[in-house]
């Protein structure tokens, strides 16, 4: 296991407002890691000085011993969006090729990257369709396909499974845990508690600081219930001493 996201002391202000303060978090190959908190504590604003898309006021971000921004990691990183950054006018499968070929894919593994994606966002049948006719959790759909179609080594998932029917939840998430079990890393925020059941660690955000993090195990004894979704909610309204639980 290798440290591949290592944020150190990030902070970030939008004129006077400080929306993340003083962040340090370790991201590890092989790892599941789930940043949870109220809406507006700052988790996509983290996520997109992760990728790139944002700069920190202060601190630093490695990826792969990497300084951020580096525009080589692009190919390693898939980033799932709030916002779906799709070609309405497109289909579903014009859009697939265009990220492939972006990303330089030969003809024949753009077609098996573009199948098994499609695949495992059940949008096979609708690959036709131009994505303005598609439903908000079909985009959502794709927008997770195009995270996945170059093989990333990282996948940086904001909301993903926002829209999409419990059925399709589960088989998206069996594969976030093959793809961790392969060794990939995997960065998630996620306000639904038993999604963040399933990741190997957690860090929750509160007014951009982070509160408590450690697994799902280690949140629900530090504050000695049963549920995250109770943690959350106490978390809310306590701040942990070393904002470490474990
Ligand atoms: N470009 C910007 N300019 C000014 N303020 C911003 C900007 N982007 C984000 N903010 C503010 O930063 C704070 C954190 O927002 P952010 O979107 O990171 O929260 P979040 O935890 O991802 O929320 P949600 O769960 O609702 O997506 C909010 O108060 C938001 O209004």
């Amino acid at each position: 296991m290798t440290s591949t996201i290592v944020l150190d002391q990030i902070s970030k202000s939008f004129g006077k407002k400080t929306v993340l303060n003083n962040i340090s978090i370790t991201v590890n190959s092989g790892q599941i890691f789930g940043l949870i908190g109220p809406s507006g504590s700052g988790k996509t604003t983290l996520v997109k000085i992760i990728v790139g898309m944002d700069q920190p006021s202060n601190g630093q971000v490695q990826v792969l011993n990497t300084k951020v921004p580096n525009l080589n990691l692009l190919q390693e990183i898939g980033y799932m969006a709030q916002a779906d950054a799709l070609y309405n006018d497109l289909t579903g499968q014009e859009n697939l090729a265009f990220f492939a070929k972006l990303y330089k894919l030969n003809k024949h593994v753009q077609n098996e990257r573009i199948a098994y994606a499609a695949d495992l966002v059940n949008l096979t049948p609708h690959l036709t369709k131009k994505v303005q006719n598609y439903s908000g959790g079909m985009k959502r759909r794709l927008s997770l396909a195009v995270a996945l179609i170059h093989d990333p080594q990282i996948l940086i998932l904001d909301e993903p499974t926002v829209g999409i029917d419990p059925e399709l939840r589960k088989s998206i998430w069996a594969e976030i845990t093959r793809l961790k079990n392969d060794g990939k890393t995997i960065l998630i925020t996620t306000h639904v508690m038993d999604e963040a059941e399933k990741c190997d660690q957690l860090a929750m955000v509160r007014d951009g600081e982070i509160i408590s993090s450690g697994s799902p195990l280690d949140l629900k004894n530090h504050y000695e219930i049963n549920s995250l979704e109770e943690v959350f909610l106490k978390a809310g309204g306590e701040k942990d001493e070393n904002n470490r639980i474990s």
